[in-house]
């Protein structure tokens, strides 16, 4: 009877701990409700968010997925538990973000253009102009935008054995001015008029060297390397932090807000020409035959 009173009350312990341990778990990881295509994760003990970009096939930016971002990014602005956010991709091994979707620049109305631009200058302000620490886990391929979205951020780790760069130009295109001083800020002009002009696609080992990312690793130490590199931003007091980041950036997100309709007046027009029209075409052909 004792034996058996020891391990009912060894049960009744074990579930009393579970429950603590439960609700411990519960408290310390909170989901933001989210759209699918952004899954955010809160851990509400270090106050980190893991922004998850969850569109497939290769989180390619349509106007969905630009708008999804936005709205994340501002929410994580204003919610004051929030110290700092890493940015990664559900396709971890494959592609961080395919870019802007060349869908949406190929034969469509001088409204879809515009519309399609002004939230790539939304995208673009709120996550430049994000004031917390902000992390990329680059877990995969990191052409043009999604290039750009990683040096939008503070600090970039990346898998190894990928590519990234801003090589708009191959595929017939330029990439606007704050794209080019999102590369120039990270690299130095040298490199980055090199980069821009010719298109160059960075393996990750050579991004590494010009500076393009701060760290690269195996599949499995992106994230962990992220957050341990969260950990110590976040450290640094944040209303310095703040202030440093933004009087930093300031300057080109003030040109663009200045002249947003002017932005996209020049990129309707630039993509309205029947030779980019061509080349985006040709572009957009060649990518769905390549698995032929
Ligand atoms: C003076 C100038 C002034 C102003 C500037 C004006 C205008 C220009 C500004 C333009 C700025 C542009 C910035 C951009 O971001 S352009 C985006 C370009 N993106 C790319 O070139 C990337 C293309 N994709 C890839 O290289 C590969 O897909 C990738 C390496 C990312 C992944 O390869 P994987 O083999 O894993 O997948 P795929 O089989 O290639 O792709 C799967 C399907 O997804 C489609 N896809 C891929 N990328 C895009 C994309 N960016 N947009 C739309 N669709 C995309 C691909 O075709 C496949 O489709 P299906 O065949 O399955 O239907």
């Amino acid at each position: 009877i004792q034996a058996l009173q020891i391990s009912e009350n060894k049960i009744i312990k074990t579930k009393m701990l579970s429950r603590a341990c439960f609700r411990q778990f519960s408290a310390s990881i909170r989901r933001m409700s989210s759209t699918n295509i952004v899954e955010t994760n809160i851990d509400s003990g270090t106050g980190f968010a893991t922004v998850t970009l969850s569109q497939p096939p290769v989180n390619s930016l349509d106007k969905n997925l630009l708008t999804a971002i936005t709205d994340r990014f501002k929410k994580l602005s204003d919610d004051s538990s929030v110290t700092g956010a890493i940015l990664t991709s559900k396709f971890d091994g494959k592609v961080f973000s395919a870019g802007l979707n060349i869908v949406d620049m190929f034969q469509k109305s001088d409204d879809h253009l515009g519309e399609f631009w002004g939230m790539v200058q939304e995208w673009y302000l709120t996550i430049q102009g994000f004031p917390k620490p902000l992390v990329s886990a680059i877990n995969g391929h990191a052409p043009t935008g999604g290039c750009a979205m990683a040096l939008m951020s503070d600090y970039r780790v990346m898998v190894e054995g990928k590519t990234i760069g801003l090589n708009e130009t191959l595929l017939g295109i330029v990439a606007p001015f704050f794209f080019a001083d999102l590369m120039i800020a990270a690299v130095g002009r040298r490199h980055a008029e090199f980069a821009l002009n010719n298109g160059y696609l960075y393996t990750s080992d050579e991004a590494l060297k010009i500076g393009l990312v701060d760290e690269v690793v195996n599949l499995d130490q992106v994230v962990p390397t992220a957050l341990k590199i969260l950990t110590k931003m976040t450290k640094t007091p944040q209303p310095a932090y703040q202030v440093c980041k933004n009087f930093l950036r300031k300057e080109t997100m003030d040109t663009l807000r200045n002249d947003r309709a002017g932005d996209i007046a020049h990129f309707v027009g630039f993509v309205q020409q029947p030779n980019v029209q061509k080349a985006i075409g040709g572009y957009l052909q060649a990518l769905k035959q390549r698995k032929k």
